[in-house]
Order: structure tokens, then C-alpha cells, then sequence
């Protein structure tokens, strides 16, 4: 089976920065000790309120991070014109609601194919890798292959947020085959949102993921055992599960 690759969402400790107006924590420091205890890549949500993650973060984790940043944005002339600046390593494309408290879905690309097609074009002809965050349906596949994006990230909220195992079972197995479905048709397959400790394992055993991005979780379990700690646990995790352990 591939490797999995674990994409570490810094977004929270920007949220605690924040939450005072300090300078502190810095989520530049937080990507350079992720990268030390084995994160693959980093994930920054930059929003369009800035409830987290600030413009002048985007600019240096750019210049320091050593593995690769994957910017994750909506839809809008102002984050594509940010982007094409930074040129990310990814890009993962989000829907994004003023007033929610964290991402409830996946994007309609669908419903908004033009306007996604293009947007994936712009950004492709910056050299970026774009990769749609949508719903485990097979419309929104299809859609973002149609879009030309080589990458799918699954909105995995409704399987963290699933009230009983029957339901939590259905919307695994509505991943996976999604999962599978996507890969047979040559997209490269990341999932995220709302992965934990006591969820990660069945999504990390689906043979066709590539990459799982976890952020509140991890930097959670960091406020009580530190940042190394919890990375190095959510990785085990991760790769226990894809030796069928
Ligand atoms: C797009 C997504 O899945 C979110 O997980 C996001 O990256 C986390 O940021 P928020 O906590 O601001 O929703
Ligand atoms: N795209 C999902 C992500 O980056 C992290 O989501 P969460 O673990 O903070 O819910």
C-alpha cells in the first residue's frame, strides 16, 4: 500500500494568538516543530474574516517552511490574487461561510463549475496544485475532474460527527467508495476535517488516501502533551492503521 501523509492544519494556534492580540504562539514556530516531529506537509485555512490565520502568516511560513504549504481559501478574486502572489505548493479550494463556526461541507463544485473551472485554471497556470475539499458524492467527483484539479480533498465532518455507529459506518463506507471511485479516475485522494484520535484510524486504512489534514485535534492534545507528542501519535495512528494494526 502507498505511504500516507499527514498535513498538519496550524490554523488553532493562530485562533489562541489571536484570542489575546499577542504575538504568541507563533503558528511559524508551531509549522517548524511540526516539521521536526514528521508532519508532511502544513495546512493554513486562511479565511476571509481572518479569524485565525493572518495575511503576514502566510508570507513568512512561505519562506520557512521546508516540507510544503497547502493554503486552503475560498473562491474569491482577492484569496486567487493572494495565492498567485505566494504561490503555494497546494491549494485546496473551500467553501467558506461568514457566520459558521468551522466548515460545514464541501464545496458545490457542481453547482459552480464555471467559476471553479477557471479558478483551478488560474491557479494551475501559476504552478500550483489544486485540490477541491468536496462531499464524498459522485457528482462532486466528477465535477472536479471536469474542472481539471489533480487533487480531492473529502470533507470528512459527517463521519466525525455522526451520532451512532450505523450512522458513523455509512458515512465510512460513503468514503470509501468515493475514495475509490475518485482514484480509478486518476485523482489523487486527500480526506480531512474533524479527525481524531479515536476516528483517524478507518479513514487512514482506505488503500487510496493519500494525505489526511488534522488540525484541531492535534493541536488540542498539543495544549496537554506538546506539539511533538501529538503529531508523533496521530502518525503512528495513521500508520498502524494502513498495516492493518
Ligand atoms: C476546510 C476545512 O476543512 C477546515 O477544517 C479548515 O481548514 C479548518 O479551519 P476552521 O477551523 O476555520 O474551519
Ligand atoms: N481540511 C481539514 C483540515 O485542514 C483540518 O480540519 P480539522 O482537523 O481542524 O477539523
Amino acid at each position: 500500500m502507498s505511504e500516507l501523509f499527514l498535513g498538519v492544519n496550524i490554523d488553532h494556534i493562530a485562533t489562541l494568538r489571536n484570542a489575546r492580540g499577542t504575538n504568541y504562539p507563533d503558528p511559524v514556530y508551531a509549522a517548524t516543530l511540526a516539521e521536526l516531529a514528521g508532519a508532511d506537509g502544513i495546512t493554513v485555512h486562511l479565511r476571509e474574516d481572518r479569524r485565525h490565520i493572518v495575511d503576514r502568516d502566510i508570507e513568512i511560513l512561505n519562506e520557512t517552511i521546508q516540507t510544503r504549504m497547502n493554503l486552503e481559501m475560498a473562491v474569491t478574486d482577492e484569496m486567487l490574487d493572494i495565492a498567485c502572489r505566494v504561490k503555494p505548493t497546494y491549494v485546496c479550494l473551500v467553501p467558506e461561510k461568514r457566520e459558521e463556526v468551522t466548515t460545514e461541507g464541501g464545496l458545490d463544485v457542481a453547482g459552480q463549475l464555471e467559476k471553479i473551472t477557471a479558478a483551478v485554471r488560474r491557479l494551475s497556470e501559476a504552478g500550483i496544485k489544486v485540490s477541491l475539499f468536496i462531499d464524498a458524492e459522485r457528482q462532486q467527483i466528477d465535477a472536479a475532474l471536469a474542472t481539471g484539479a489533480p487533487y480531492i480533498e473529502i470533507h470528512t465532518g459527517h463521519y466525525a460527527n455522526a451520532q451512532n455507529e450505523a450512522e458513523q459506518g455509512a458515512e465510512l463506507k460513503r468514503i470509501a467508495a468515493s475514495a475509490a471511485y475518485a482514484s480509478d479516475a486518476g485523482l489523487k485522494v486527500n480526506a480531512g476535517h474533524g479527525l481524531h484520535y479515536h476516528n483517524v484510524k478507518p479513514i487512514a486504512a482506505i488503500p487510496e488516501m493519500h494525505e489526511l489534514n488534522i488540525g484541531h485535534a492535534i493541536i488540542a492534545r498539543a495544549a496537554f502533551e506538546g506539539l511533538e507528542k501529538a503529531i508523533r501519535d496521530m502518525k503512528r495512528l495513521m500508520q498502524d492503521a494502513r498495516q492493518g494494526i
